[in-house]
């Protein structure tokens, strides 16, 4: 790990731990959505470290893999090992999958699940893959035209690019947020986002339709 890598992680903590206690001044909780991936790690680290009353705080993920929690693909299973521990291990986790077979079996119960969260969310932690995906909104899925525009908070995903099924909240979902980030490293990244930033096309690189929000930008090489 870089050591701009590590103090971007670490940033990016202070400004969450920061947002989540303003938030809990004024409301008895409050829930903060993360991505997976490998990005984060360094970020659930130094966020778990902050002592904040967790036992305040939700935690879900912008969208996950449909495995089971123990796979080494699972989003639900890095929050565990990375950032559900020390002080955060008081915070309340509600993981993207059920025991249905499927995301299209599952997602009205993950829905039901979700609706019991302290909506709208603190913050939302968003990643970004090289193909401008973000959570999992990707620009070769089927769903994304309704996942762009639908009012419903999840939407189940078979994409032609991954390998598995997948279940994502829609666009309008995380963005009720209270405020976004997006935590991205290397220059592969940076040229994905600088091209973002200059077309309009959110079906072509789906972070797009996030880039208004407004979207704090946490970058390192
Ligand atoms: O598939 C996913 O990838 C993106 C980015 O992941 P990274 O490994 O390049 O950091 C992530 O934001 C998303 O939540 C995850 O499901």
């Amino acid at each position: 790990m870089s050591q701009a890598r590590q103090q971007l992680a670490e940033q990016l903590a202070e400004a969450v731990s920061q947002a989540l206690h303003e938030d809990l001044t004024h409301h008895e909780r409050a829930l903060l959505v993360v991505s997976g991936g490998s990005t984060p790690l360094p970020f659930f680290t130094a966020l778990a470290a902050k002592p904040l009353p967790w036992a305040r705080v939700d935690i879900t993920l912008a969208d996950e893999r449909w495995v089971d929690e123990h796979s080494s693909d699972s989003n639900a299973k890095l929050v565990r090992e990375h950032l559900l521990q020390g002080n955060a291990a008081a915070a309340t986790f509600l993981p993207l999958t059920c025991d249905a077979e499927t995301p299209e079996e599952g997602v009205e119960h993950v829905a039901k699940q979700a609706a019991l969260l302290a909506w709208p969310a603190s913050a939302v932690i968003l990643g970004m893959g090289g193909d401008g995906h973000t959570a999992s909104l990707f620009p070769d899925s089927p769903e994304l035209t309704l996942a762009l525009a639908t009012g419903e908070p999840l939407v189940a995903v078979r994409t032609p690019s991954q390998l598995q099924p997948r279940i994502t909240f829609s666009a309008d979902r995380l963005h009720q947020a209270r405020r976004h980030f997006l935590h991205i490293t290397g220059e592969d990244k940076r040229a994905v986002l600088a091209k973002a930033l200059n077309g309009d096309d959110v079906r072509q690189l789906p972070i797009r339709a996030f880039l208004s929000c407004p979207l704090a930008i946490y970058w390192a090489p």
